[in-house]
């Protein structure tokens, strides 16, 4: 059953029933019938309906916002700043899309080649629901300016978000049949990865999720992008401005409740300065963070998407704590609604859970390091590889520290945070491929290497 529940209140607002395994049949045929269709057309008519969709997007940014904001407690702010996120997305694969896909002559031994930029077929892209459009668009921008078809699968909690992102694509001009989106089920993933007319998944969530997907893919020879969990590390050198840091670094962890992949999930700061950086912390935490209603713009705290995600990350904190963990704020459900204090939690070692499982909610945890090489280990001590941050006043060091990290993004006194034009993705168990830039087009592309003589 796909669901709105409004995670500030508790309220059970809609309900949409699954589709059955005859309507998610009829979806493949759709999505695999108009994908002829689709690559025939120009590259420049896909852009400009790419384009379209940026300009509609940019038009009903309230009304996107407030759709998660009751769906999954987004902060109204952050709901529009998804969005502008969004028309980026569009309108960078719609200006640059045409010359990534040009064709790229290569000198050979003995003649000429080509290689031509080609689409594969129709996709399946299975989506989360803490960036509900985001997601969405990043994977959906490049394969229709590619000339891809997409089936499209949201999270169970965000039916509005799915059908409103469906009507703004139609409405841009791709055909209905181009781009549909299916309230399957969970359970009937398996036999759309086993269908031919499907060649290829992306998904963002979960690494159980991500290892189940990639098993059925790999089972049927299906391409793959997984984008999934990570234990981001955030390492702090030295600052010239330590509160400016503190309120950075926990702005960083606290957006979006905290519910982000790449968000700074562990904090290593370095001797010198960690007993300072923990009180401040601690003291912002507990001063600024505070549960209100999202729809408010003045809020801080928001609720987490659903109870169960509240109960999930309480139940990891208490746990963090009585395997020897120190709670330094926070740490308490707030109901109703689906509400958690903003976290601090320090003395978390190997061998307790939170030491390296992903905690996705507003919990900071925070290490001490000796020295720079132990900040690197630190923070390489994870089985997630998706982002980290360096921060600290010399950039030769920040480069140098950025070099040793085992991550697929680094940001330099920054913390994460989408750009269209820039790659994201990780390694290790946060994922398979990127995303974004012009790495995000080429992963269901076709390069067909053409022998010219
Ligand atoms: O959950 C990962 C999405 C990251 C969005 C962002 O950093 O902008």
């Amino acid at each position: 059953m796909y669901s709105v529940t409004d995670p500030a209140r508790g309220v059970l607002v809609e309900e949409v029933a699954n589709w059955t395994d005859v309507e998610v049949q009829a979806a493949i045929g759709r999505v695999a019938g108009a994908y002829q269709g689709w690559r025939a057309r120009g590259v420049g008519e896909r852009a400009a309906i790419v384009a379209r969709a940026a300009e509609l997007f940019a038009e009903r940014v309230d009304d996107l916002a407030a759709i998660m904001t009751l769906e999954m407690g987004k902060r109204v702010n952050e709901g529009r700043g998804e969005i502008g996120i969004v028309v980026d997305i569009f309108r960078y694969y719609a200006e640059h899309g045409p010359a990534l896909l040009a064709d790229e002559p290569v000198e050979i031994t003995g003649g000429r080649a080509v290689i031509t930029k080609g689409p594969i077929g129709a996709l399946l892209g299975i989506m989360p629901w803490n960036f509900p459009c985001y997601q969405v668009a990043r994977f959906v921008a490049p394969n229709l300016v590619l000339g891809n078809t997409i089936l499209l699968k949201h999270a169970s909690i965000c039916p509005r978000s799915a059908r409103a992102i469906e009507e703004i694509l139609h409405a841009a001009g791709v055909p209905d049949d181009v781009y549909v989106n299916t309230f399957a089920s969970s359970r009937q993933i398996p036999a759309i990865l086993a269908d031919p007319r499907i060649a290829g998944v992306s998904l963002t969530g979960s690494e159980q999720a991500g290892m189940s997907v990639a098993a059925e893919a790999g089972k049927n020879l299906k391409k793959t992008v997984l984008e999934l969990g990570g234990s981001d590390p955030l390492i702090i050198l030295d600052t010239n401005d330590l509160d400016e840091t503190v309120n950075a670094t926990a702005t960083a962890r606290m957006r979006n409740c905290g519910q982000s992949c790449n968000a700074p999930k562990r904090m290593i700061v370095l001797a010198d300065l960690y007993d300072e950086y923990v009180d401040r912390l601690t003291k912002r935490v507990t001063e600024y963070y505070v549960p209100g209603d999202p729809a408010d713009p003045a809020t801080t705290l928001p609720p987490l998407a659903s109870n169960a995600a509240a109960d999930e990350v309480a139940a990891q904190v208490a746990k963090a704590v009585e395997q020897g963990a120190t709670l330094r704020a926070g740490g308490r459900r707030i109901t109703p609604g689906a509400y958690l204090e903003a976290t601090v939690l320090t003395a978390v070692t190997p061998g307790m859970d939170a030491y390296y499982e992903e905690i996705f909610g507003p919990v900071a945890i925070v290490f001490k390091a000796e020295d720079e090489d132990d900040a690197v280990r630190l923070a390489n001590d994870t089985p997630f590889g998706l982002g980290a941050s360096v921060w600290g006043t010399d950039p030769a060091r920040n480069r140098r520290v950025a070099d040793r990290i085992d991550a697929g993004m680094v940001y330099l006194n920054r913390a994460g945070g989408s750009q269209a034009d820039l790659p994201f993705g990780g390694i290790k168990r946060s994922g398979l491929g990127r995303e974004l830039g012009p790495a995000g087009i080429e992963e269901f592309m076709n390069k067909k290497s053409i022998r010219l003589g």
